[in-house]
């Protein structure tokens, strides 16, 4: 049975330090199906509607301009429990805190630049997901 999904990408620093197949061999090793995927760039305008719930946060315009500032890999995937799994898979926000094992632990640089996003409902996921991809990309 197809399992529900998530939503990912892969950010600026991890793709400018060589680091996505590595990211991408850690995601499918876990267990999940890569449903969509590409490499694309957000201009800052699309990354602030990206972070659009953090306009308020100290941090937001930093964000903007990092999450701006060069390529990422957004992708959807698939597997049961595919949001609470994914979110252990990548650790906690500030890699410091981030469990061994985990890929924030191994390849995010600050609470910033911590190399992955995950989205944190299934709502979320969808919306995220969305964002990124045309029903005809999700297959
Ligand atoms: N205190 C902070 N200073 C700088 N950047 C931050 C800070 N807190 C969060 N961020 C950035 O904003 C992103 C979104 O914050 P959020 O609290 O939603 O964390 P998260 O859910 O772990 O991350 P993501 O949504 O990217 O998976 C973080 O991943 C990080 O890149």
């Amino acid at each position: 049975m197809a399992g529900n999904k998530t939503f990912t990408m892969i950010k600026p620093d991890a793709v400018a330090d060589g680091n996505t197949g590595a990211i991408i061999k850690m995601i499918e090793e876990a267990g999940f199906r890569i449903v969509a995927m590409k490499k694309t760039r957000l201009t800052e305008e699309r990354a602030g509607q990206f972070y659009e719930v953090h306009k308020e946060r100290g941090f937001y315009q930093d964000l903007v301009r990092y999450m701006s500032s060069g390529a990422i890999v957004p992708m959807i995937l698939e597997k049961e429990n595919a949001v609470a799994d994914f979110r252990k898979l990548i650790g906690a926000t500030n890699p410091a805190n981030a469990e061994e094992g985990t890929i924030r632990k191994k390849f995010a640089k600050s609470i910033e630049a911590n190399a992955i996003h995950g989205s944190d409902s299934d709502e979320n996921a969808e919306i995220e997901g969305n964002f990124f991809f045309s029903r005809v990309e999700k297959f």
